[in-house]
């Protein structure tokens, strides 16, 4: 199976599959699961030499079905398909399915619509995994798998409704992160994983927080006046430990503010744990 989408649609899914890889389900064959998102074609084509077209099925995931770099990359599968196996109505009912807002866009495209799977237009696409955006999340952890991913989401939803503000954790996250930005001056927000499986966390973190905070107008078209957002990067632990830690200070405890060599430079390393 491969998962051919951008942003959204490729970094959350990943993430998640990736991370819970331990808990793939078993199936009756191997179900292999590859993502696709650059417009470039060298993940395609290192990976097209690798699959066998009769057994390949792709997932062209789009939110808006209008991303170019998606809808290139579901071009170039559609012709190594169709090359081996015809140019047939039944070739692309078997071989694709959708996941999208837009239905017609989709059938237009040759999804056929049983093979489609919808999600609303309020989903943000950073947010989307959480939808049928995430059906590789389920094809790796099972349906019984995915409704517990998402009843773990929805005790945080609840948690967030309900809990007061001084034991709230997003709360609480979101103040001391407006707090570390705005009035400590720190403009860098590392997150530095202990576990091999979260190797992607990062990358999603980084379109979750950026994409969402990124923003310098209001709802009621007023410039804001505060930061939003610091910049958030990082990598797993023990490759960063030996590429960039270098010209951080000693990290002693689990979360620490820094300053670079000439003061200049501040940033909060949050480090995750494995295990
Ligand atoms: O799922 P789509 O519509 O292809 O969009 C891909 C990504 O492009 C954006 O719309 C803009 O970068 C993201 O929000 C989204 O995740």
């Amino acid at each position: 199976m491969v998962n051919i989408g951008v942003g959204g649609s490729d970094l959350g899914p990943l993430m998640v599959s990736h991370a819970l890889a331990d808990f793939k389900q078993a199936t009756v064959k191997p179900l292999n699961l590859h993502f696709v998102s650059t417009i470039d074609g060298s993940q395609l084509s290192e990976l097209l030499h690798r699959l066998r077209p009769e057994t390949t099925l792709f997932i062209i995931s789009s939110k808006s079905f209008s991303t170019i770099d998606t809808l290139s990359n579901a071009q170039t599968v559609r012709l190594w398909l169709e090359k081996t196996l015809g140019q047939y109505p039944q070739v692309l009912k078997h071989h694709f399915v959708g996941v999208s807002t837009k239905p017609e866009k989709m059938t237009a495209w040759g999804i056929a619509p049983e093979n489609q799977f919808l999600l609303w237009d309020w989903v943000g696409g950073r947010y989307s995994l959480w939808s049928c955006i995430g059906l590789p999340i389920a094809l790796t952890v099972g349906v019984e798998g995915f409704k517990q991913f998402l009843a773990g989401a929805h005790a945080m939803d609840r948690h967030f409704q309900t809990a007061p503000f001084n034991r709230n954790i997003p709360v609480l996250m979101g103040l001391i992160g407006a707090w570390n930005n705005n009035f400590l001056d720190i403009q860098t927000h590392a997150v530095l994983p202990y576990d091999g499986r979260l190797k992607y966390f990062a990358s999603y973190l980084q379109q979750l927080e950026m994409e969402s905070n990124g923003k310098c107008v209001q709802r009621n078209g007023q410039e804001v006046s505060l930061d939003t957002c610091p910049i958030i990067w990082g990598e797993v632990g023990p490759n960063a430990q030996h590429a960039f830690y270098q010209l951080l200070p000693l990290l002693n405890g689990e979360e620490k503010e820094v300053s670079g060599l000439d003061g200049s430079t501040r940033g909060l390393i949050e480090v995750v744990l494995g295990g």
